[in-house]
């Protein structure tokens, strides 16, 4: 396999090298999008449709780029956890159970917060591919032998592939997600569609509640959606009230690997406590996130591929 140093950038005709305070930057222009991914955290910061020209992620303008904390906004990647929820290891598919991740354990996981290795990048006339690794593996009580890869498409629309695969004799579980904060131009005037049946509330003592017939974001939201069948590729959409939104196309993520949707804002309070969110960033993301919350079980030599794509 190829690895960054052996990559010559200067050969290639869409991707440029870059950095930002001290973190490494890959500068993706192609006939159908611009993008920017961050090499720390695997962490794509921007994409940017040509044809339309309207940047689809929202990244924080407060953002830290010193590499002492995930970068907010963009896709942060979570793995091999999501949120505190820490997969016990070594169970089978019966036995598959979740546990509060050990205080002192990284919120998400291990890998937001640690450089990635670019082992291959393709170019087409339509399409740039490019795929990290992480650069250590096996922390935090987790096996070398659970290993994780992401691969960037970027064309008309984004495509990004989170694919753990179990090398190792014996089944390893995870929770994973893709965290995707979308940039929205007014979060009062938006509309969510395609999200229906049960949702675990985070904010309501993790209660269920039946998903809103007509979905707007008024106040602080924190939602695991429940999703029936992982294998089909649901697609989530965000409308805009034309009549005081002017000029925004409609927004659409569509998941597939995973068993729930979460849907969150930390509005006007929590926003206040987060150093890396302006006050009122709130009113410009929505985070849309494909994630796999209940422990999954992957076989010895087996690969679970979780995938979002962003239009
Ligand atoms: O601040 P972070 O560690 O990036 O997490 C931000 C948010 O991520 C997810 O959406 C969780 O459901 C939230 O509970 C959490 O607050």
């Amino acid at each position: 396999m190829l690895t960054d140093t052996k990559i010559d950038y200067t050969v290639l005709d869409t991707v440029n090298r870059a950095s930002i305070d001290k973190v490494d930057i890959l500068e993706i222009t192609n006939k159908h999008c611009r993008a920017k991914l961050s090499l720390f955290g695997a962490h794509l910061l921007s994409f940017i449709p040509q044809k339309d020209q309207r940047e689809r992620l929202w990244l924080s303008s407060a953002a830290i780029f010193d590499k002492s904390k995930a970068i907010r906004g963009g896709i942060p990647v979570c793995w091999p956890w999501f949120a505190d929820i820490y997969p016990e290891h070594h169970n089978d598919e019966s036995n598959s159970q979740s546990l509060r991740a050990p205080g002192g354990y990284p919120a998400h996981g291990f890998v937001r917060t640690q450089d990635w290795d670019v082992s291959a990048i393709s170019e087409s006339e339509d399409e740039t591919k490019i795929t990290l690794q992480p650069s250590k593996l096996g922390l935090f009580g987790f096996e070398k032998s659970l290993n994780v890869e992401i691969e960037f498409t970027f064309a008309e629309k984004c495509t990004v592939k989170l694919s753990s695969q179990n090398l190792s004799s014996i089944s390893q579980s995870i929770t994973a997600a893709l965290h995707s904060y979308l940039n929205v131009p007014s979060i009062d005037t938006l509309e969510l569609h395609g999200i229906e049946g049960k949702f675990i509330d985070k904010l309501e003592d993790s209660r269920l509640f039946d998903s809103p017939a007509r979905y707007r974001i008024q106040q602080e939201v924190d939602r695991i959606h429940l999703v029936d069948d992982s294998n089909k590729m649901e697609k989530v959409s965000v409308s805009f009230d034309e009549r005081t939104t002017s000029n925004v196309a409609n927004l659409s993520v569509a998941h597939t690997g995973h068993d729930s949707v979460i849907i969150w804002n930390p509005w006007i309070d929590k926003s206040a406590k987060m150093a890396d969110m302006p006050p009122e960033g709130y009113r410009n993301m929505l985070c849309i996130e494909a994630a796999i919350s209940s422990p999954h079980c992957i076989a010895p030599n087996e690969r679970h591929v979780l995938e979002q794509i962003i239009d």
